[in-house]
């Protein structure tokens, strides 16, 4: 914890034994013949009444016995897991780099009456509720249409402008819960500062009808900003009158200060604190679209859910914890058997975006390579986070997975029932053989007596015996819920943050800075002020000087 180095530990350093020793004898094939028991050994429940949602995390497809289990559990132990936990829910500063609490927990945290936490912090209490509530009103006007626009009409379409956090997560959220979305209320996310993305959405949006959120937690974003004045130059081209924007613009922000200064008021703002991470303001003010969408009691359900898992992290011992469990897992692969990325593999159409969402999550957070007190790591820290919605990835990059050289850990995840149980649920049952049957073969493969067998007189071609092996032993959790709710939405997000934070803890970095972003931005200002005459281009080198030059070139 807080800057020790992880390979320090004697838990890490037995961990490496462990693996040198044991590789060759960690063969699933052979690990659950020898225990049937393996399933129920190393499988979890998490489960919550209110909301009501239940999760299943089946970790017995893993490269693990008894002993490396309980070795991981030692290392978090040994990191202090527990402790720095509990510094985060406290309100600690434990964001040392910008000397900031990590207070998401307490955006999802009731209020102190009804069982909540006390969290000693401005802004963590009841100035939460506070905004919640306005969320609850505001939201509640747009959606019964009592909202008007400057000539009278009520809101039909919600643009989103934020980038990163104030982007991924409403977007990710709103899709994954569409089935619960108001259909006459449509929702646009614009974030990029290609023009493009803000040119095809105005393009379906109407002037008197239109609701622009901007979202940006600092206000000063490039993208943002610059997006954000644009459609307001669009809508001030038709309302004229610059009073006509309260009616059509609010603000998701800490920044006051430059919110009014852009011509929003501070009534139509959403504040939320600096204590709140981008990537993990969701469930602050920046999930304002999200409440629009759903509606507030859904939205409330989602941070209810959230809270479930909060709870479970903080209350539940290590070895049953699910978001610890997961975390150890993927240390035991990055750490330890060079894995380099980890896959989010939902097999939920509305979740295609998660693994999108915990990209920035995981890798904003922990792809640091110095320590709290500033030492460079010598293991490896965040893993690369990809993948995609099932079976779709299955026609795509399945196959790498399955026969290529790569180590690819893996989670699935899907639920019990859909929310489309349309042609008498058939999809739904292929959709589920699908997800059972692929950490199946991921895990005990097919051997050459198999190819042989299968192929009969054609085994003969021993090259075609050889490509038609899987290996096998490739690892997996898998996790199921009943149904995509808004309840189990939030219990599955905050697993995901909780998991990452505790790898933040055992690696001894910082995952609520992110200053990686800084440079790249720097960078670009200077060149912006460059691109309109060659002889600007200056203190480069011949690479970006030859690029800048063949742009300045070649523009019309
Ligand atoms: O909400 P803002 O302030 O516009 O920041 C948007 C994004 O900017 C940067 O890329 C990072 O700081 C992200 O963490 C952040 O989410």
């Amino acid at each position: 914890m807080d800057g020790k180095s992880a390979s320090q530990y004697q838990a890490w350093q037995k961990l490496e034994q462990l693996k040198e020793s044991k590789e060759s004898k960690l063969v699933l094939k052979e690990l659950f013949a020898a225990d049937p028991e393996r399933f129920s050994k190393h499988s979890l429940i998490f489960n919550s009444s209110s909301p009501n949602v239940e999760i299943l995390l089946d970790y017995s497809k893993n490269l693990i016995d008894d002993e490396v289990l309980s070795t991981l559990f030692a290392l978090a132990r040994e990191a202090q897991v527990e402790d720095f936990r509990d510094q985060m829910f406290s309100g600690k500063h434990i964001n040392t780099s910008e000397d900031r609490a990590v207070l998401h927990i307490a955006l999802r945290n009731p209020p102190v009456s009804k069982g909540g936490w006390k969290i000693d912090e401005p802004g963590a209490g009841d100035e939460v509720h506070q905004v919640l509530e306005h969320m609850k009103e505001f939201s509640e006007q747009v959606r019964s249409g009592q909202w008007k626009g400057y000539t009278g009409k009520s809101i039909d379409t919600i643009v989103n402008i934020g980038i990163g956090g104030s982007d991924l997560g409403p977007v990710m959220v709103c899709e994954a819960l569409k089935h619960y979305s108001k259909r006459d209320l449509k929702t646009h996310f614009v974030s990029n500062i290609d023009g493009t993305d803000m040119a095809e959405v105005l393009k379906v949006c109407d002037r008197e009808t239109t609701l622009f959120i901007v979202a940006s937690k600092t206000f000063t974003t490039q993208e943002t900003i610059t997006n954000a004045e644009t459609a307001k130059e669009w809508f001030l081209d038709a309302a004229k009158d610059k009073s006509h924007i309260a009616k059509h613009f609010v603000a998701l922000s800490t920044n006051t200060k430059a919110v009014t200064e852009f011509g929003i008021a501070e009534s139509s703002m959403f504040q939320f604190w600096d204590w709140v991470g981008g990537r993990y303001s969701l469930w602050s003010a920046i999930g304002l679209s999200i409440a629009l969408s759903i509606g507030f009691d859904n939205f409330s359900e989602l941070l209810a859910g959230a809270h479930a898992m909060d709870k479970h992290f903080k209350e539940t011992k290590l070895e049953e914890n699910l978001p610890v469990v997961l975390a150890l897992i993927g240390i035991w692969y990055n750490d330890f058997w060079n894995a380099q990325t980890q896959a989010l593999l939902p097999y939920d159409q509305y979740m295609k975006r998660f693994a999108d969402y915990f990209q920035q999550g995981d890798m904003e957070s922990d792809g640091k390579s110095v320590t709290k007190d500033g030492t460079r790591v010598d293991y490896q820290t965040g893993p690369i986070i990809w993948g995609q919605s099932g079976t779709n990835g299955q026609h795509a990059f399945y196959q790498l997975i399955h026969q290529g050289t790569k180590l690819i850990p893996c989670d699935f995840l899907a639920p019990v029932e859909t929310l489309n149980p349309i042609s008498g649920g058939k999809h739904h049952e292929i959709l589920l053989s699908n997800f059972f049957a692929q950490p199946e073969a991921l895990a005990f493969g097919k051997t050459e007596d198999e190819v042989r067998k299968e192929l009969g007189t054609a085994s003969s071609n021993a090259a075609l015996v050889k490509s038609k092996i899987f290996e096998g032993n490739k690892p997996t959790n898998s996790i199921m819920f009943q149904k995509l709710t808004p309840g189990t939405l939030g219990s599955l997000i905050a697993l995901y943050e909780h998991k990452i934070h505790v790898q933040g803890a055992i690696w001894g970095i910082n995952s609520y800075d992110q200053m990686g972003v800084e440079l790249g931005k720097v960078l670009a200002k200077a060149i912006l002020k460059q691109l309109g005459n060659e002889k600007d281009v200056t203190g480069h080198d011949s690479s970006t000087t030859g690029l800048i030059h063949y742009y300045q070139k070649n523009r019309k």
